[in-house]
């Protein structure tokens, strides 16, 4: 019996590349361990159904087994079939699931499900994040990690099947999922939070872990609660794109070039005593700039940035698909850091979070390791409504003080 056991993904900044990601340039993105989305996957009170318990964005659905049975199965687990995809979408309708929030996150979950699990049921898979939703902080790259990484280990352990999951594996089926949520993802948000640490990454070129101590990075996140779609934004690009490629293509390939550059700079300060943080500031303003000439900024972004140069703290860069959602400050002046902060949460409403970049990528607990305590904990947990972070985190954060054993 493999029922329950728990899976877990970080969340990620994107330093450089975002958006030029999409047109296979080149981008750096680091996982954010402490923003964390959790699985827990455990039996169905019903026999022959699949629950979906999405609390976060008020989500909850059983399907009937035969249901989902009437969807043709899946042949190619590289990219969206559309005859599968109308099917889900149908089923998804009949459903009357009509946010598109909903939508998206119902559509990864059943298309994951019909690619790994078709013939398993009396499922239950709920799911809860410390991470803010459509922020740029790659939560939708987590829901599929965890999703993935959940339905490759009940997949291995139905029939005895025991295939080797591997974090490639794992990711493969995650890129799926976001191809489900996105349309047309990169693939970096997806790698990083399956691989965790920072990762210099190219669509169609070589992927490379970079051993950097990112403890030493001072950064700032600011939340301006401001919503936006990833989707949308990635297709507004796509249209300017379409429309004049020939002053798109030097701005996307200038974004490739920074992100080099700023690969270069993250080594040599790992490696030496070199401090390159001017350098890297640089950078961060010219790529905020950039992003801000292909329409993805936001009023919300341009003040946060305003202020962080006017207090002459440090560049500031939206981070993830812009449009609102996250921006990253680079804190090379901590004079007025506390005035900062100060007017962001205060003046503005935004949410400031100070957190280290870098830690583990996906993990599981499986049901061998978890005691009758941890699932006791778990439970209650789980069953919990408005949890804070820190109750969460309590329970469930991997780290050094962490309550469950986690692989
Ligand atoms: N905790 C969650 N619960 C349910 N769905 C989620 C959760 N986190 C993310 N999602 C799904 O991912 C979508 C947000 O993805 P996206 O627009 O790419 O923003 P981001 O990845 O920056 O958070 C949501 O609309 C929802 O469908
Ligand atoms: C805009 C993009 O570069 C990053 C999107 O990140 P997020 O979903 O906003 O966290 C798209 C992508 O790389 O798939
Ligand atoms: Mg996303």
């Amino acid at each position: 019996m493999s029922l329950p056991f728990v899976t877990s993904a970080p969340g990620k900044v994107i330093l450089f590349g975002e958006h030029s990601a999409v047109y296979d340039k080149r981008a750096i993105a680091a996982s954010i361990n402490s923003l964390r989305t959790y699985l827990y996957t455990s039996e169905n009170s019903n026999d022959d159904t699949i629950t979906l318990d999405f609390p976060d964005i008020e989500l909850h659905h059983t399907w009937q087994h035969h249901t989902l049975a009437k969807i043709p199965p899946t042949s190619d687990h590289d990219s969206i079939e559309p005859h599968i995809a109308n099917n889900i979408l149908q089923i998804i309708q009949e459903s009357n699931i009509v946010n598109p929030l909903h939508i998206n996150a119902a559509f990864c979950f059943l298309y994951l499900y019909k690619c790994l699990i078709p013939l398993q049921s009396n499922i239950r898979f709920k799911l809860i994040s410390t991470s803010p939703i459509g922020a740029g902080l790659g939560s939708s790259a987590a829901i599929s990690v965890v999703l993935s990484h959940a339905m490759l280990h009940l997949s291995s352990n139905f029939n005895n099947n025991h295939t080797n999951i591997t974090k490639d594996l794992i990711n493969k089926y995650a890129f799926l999922g976001e191809k489900c949520i996105h349309g047309n993802p990169s693939g970096i948000d997806n790698l990083v939070s399956t691989h965790g640490g920072a990762i210099s990454y190219q669509r169609n070129g070589d992927t490379r872990i970079l051993d950097i101590n990112m403890n030493h990075t001072d950064l700032l996140l600011t939340y301006t609660k401001v919503p936006r779609s990833t989707k949308t934004l990635v297709a507004h690009v796509k249209t300017l794109h379409d429309s004049m490629p020939q002053i798109i293509e030097p701005v996307l390939q200038s974004m490739h070039t920074i992100a080099i550059d700023a690969e270069r700079l993250l080594l040599l300060s790992s490696s030496s005593q070199n401090d390159n943080t001017e350098g890297l500031a640089k950078l961060i303003a010219i790529n905020q700039a950039l992003l801000q000439s292909l329409g993805v900024s936001h009023e919300s972004i341009e003040r946060v940035k305003l202020l962080s140069d006017n207090l002459g703290i440090g560049p500031t860069k939206l981070t993830g698909a812009g449009g609102g959602g996250c921006t990253f400050t680079l804190i090379q002046d901590k004079t007025h850091l506390s005035t900062f902060k100060e007017i962001l949460n205060q003046d503005y409403q935004f949410e400031t979070i100070e957190t280290q970049l870098g830690g583990p990528g996906c993990l599981i607990v499986p049901r061998t390791k978890l005691t009758p305590q941890h699932i006791e904990k778990i439970d209650i947990l789980f069953n919990g409504t408005d949890l804070s972070r820190s109750e969460i985190d309590e329970i469930l954060l991997p780290g050094p003080n962490q309550f469950l054993p986690w692989d």
